[in-house]
């Protein structure tokens, strides 16, 4: 069932938490809402569960208005971050709810249930258990089970993996995707976790002060988001190095400052043309730059760049400006590295500004010495729209 918001207004006590919000969501879409705190997406999600009124606009659901339906008579599930469950209920009493409500009895009810209780990776030892008995987690998939026997046609999910450690969350949000998709379920889930979006979302809306700054396929937002807000919303950026724009800390690589290593007056801070590097460079040494050939150096690199032995190691080739892969580099001095987990931080200064680096592998320089950051110029993000 198509899920249409047309105009949605709402304000508390004259100020505005939605402001015209309009949407068309395809059936089975997953749609996952970001933006900051107070941006009006447990708003949005309430009014269209029938728990809270709009002022102005309209939800519909294959064109039919729902405004007029109390929440119990809505065809939607809301799974809540505090999994909501009936305490005094069993497991399999809290999943056969509300099939009973639709009449469902006997073997045919056990076997609803206990296909439920599988299909999110309860098993039949989970029959008889009460929520209070049961892990975080696996109070989570309960909820998830209880929200599905009621054949929801929109499942409403708010933070629904919030409460729950990185691993658990991981595992919920794969059986959150499967679940739902297996179904052709549609989902509007509200989360402040990039990577969940990214992860779970078909579309993305993302929220700033009541109003959708941005909607589309949650890839290409990251990609080319319309505001400096949405592309932080979506995942750190760094500033361009010796420029106005902004980049992905994984599309800065970390580069040897040169070839090979060199004594100090061999190496001048700054950005040079394709084969304009400053006279004491090695000519051998590839250059690239982040301006157009013919163009000179214009990156102020102050502080200290006296070389120590250029061993800082990239995974990366170098990247050799093509006609298709315009490159970039500028020369800076390690201030910081972190291991993340899964990958490496570097903080990179150049001219008092710091630059962020993710790498995948663990760099070979520290803090102090000198390095290059390389940059495909196309992956430069600017924003026309004015940041919200
Ligand atoms: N019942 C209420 N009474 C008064 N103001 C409210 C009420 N509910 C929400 N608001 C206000 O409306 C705005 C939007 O709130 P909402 O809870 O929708 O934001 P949110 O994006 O879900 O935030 P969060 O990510 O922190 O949950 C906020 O300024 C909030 O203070």
């Amino acid at each position: 069932m198509t899920l249409s918001l047309r105009a949605l207004t709402k304000a508390y006590a004259g100020r505005l938490a939605l402001a015209d919000v309009d949407a068309l969501l395809p059936a089975g879409a997953y749609v996952c809402l970001m933006g900051a705190s107070g941006s009006g997406k447990t708003t949005l999600l309430r009014i269209v569960a029938g728990l809270e009124r709009q002022d102005r606009g309209s939800v519909l659901l294959d064109g039919r208005p729902l405004d007029g339906l109390p929440a119990e008579r809505r065809p939607v599930h809301t799974l809540f971050q505090d999994y909501a469950l009936f305490p005094h209920l069993s497991a399999a009493d809290n999943v056969a709810f509300a099939p009973r409500l639709l009449g469902v009895r006997g073997p045919e009810l056990t076997a609803r249930v206990r296909a439920l209780l599988a299909d999110v990776g309860l098993d039949m030892s989970f029959e008889t258990r009460k929520p209070a008995a049961m892990s975080g987690g696996e109070q989570q998939r309960l909820a998830l089970a209880r929200a599905l026997a009621g054949e929801p046609r929109w499942l409403l999910l708010d933070e629904p993996l919030a409460a729950l450690d990185r691993p658990l969350r991981a595992g919920l949000r794969r059986l959150l995707r499967d679940v739902t998709r297996r179904r052709g379920l549609g989902c509007l889930h509200v989360t402040h976790d990039p990577e969940e979006a990214l992860a779970l979302a078909d579309r993305l809306l993302v929220f700033g002060g009541g109003s959708l700054l941005a909607a589309g396929a949650p890839a290409e937002l990251y990609a080319a988001p319309p505001s400096l807000t949405v592309a932080r919303l979506l995942g750190e950026v760094t500033p361009e190095p010796g420029g106005d724009g902004w980049l992905r800390p994984e599309h800065l690589r970390l580069e040897p400052p040169a070839g090979r290593p060199r004594a100090p007056q061999d190496m001048s801070p700054g950005t040079y043309p394709i084969g304009h590097a400053p006279p004491s460079m090695s000519s051998e040494t590839p250059r690239v730059s982040n301006r157009p050939p013919g163009e000179t150096a214009a990156v102020d690199l102050s502080g200290d760049l006296s070389l120590g032995p250029a061993t800082a190691a990239s995974p990366h080739d170098l990247p050799f400006e093509t006609a298709d892969r315009p490159a970039a580099r500028a020369v800076g001095t390690v201030r910081a590295v972190a291991c993340l987990g899964d990958r490496w931080e570097v903080e990179v200064e150049i001219g008092g500004r710091v630059h962020l680096s993710r790498i995948p592998d663990a760099p070979a320089c520290e803090p102090g010495q000198p390095v290059a950051l390389a940059w495909d110029r196309r992956r430069v993000l600017r924003f026309a729209a004015p940041d919200a």
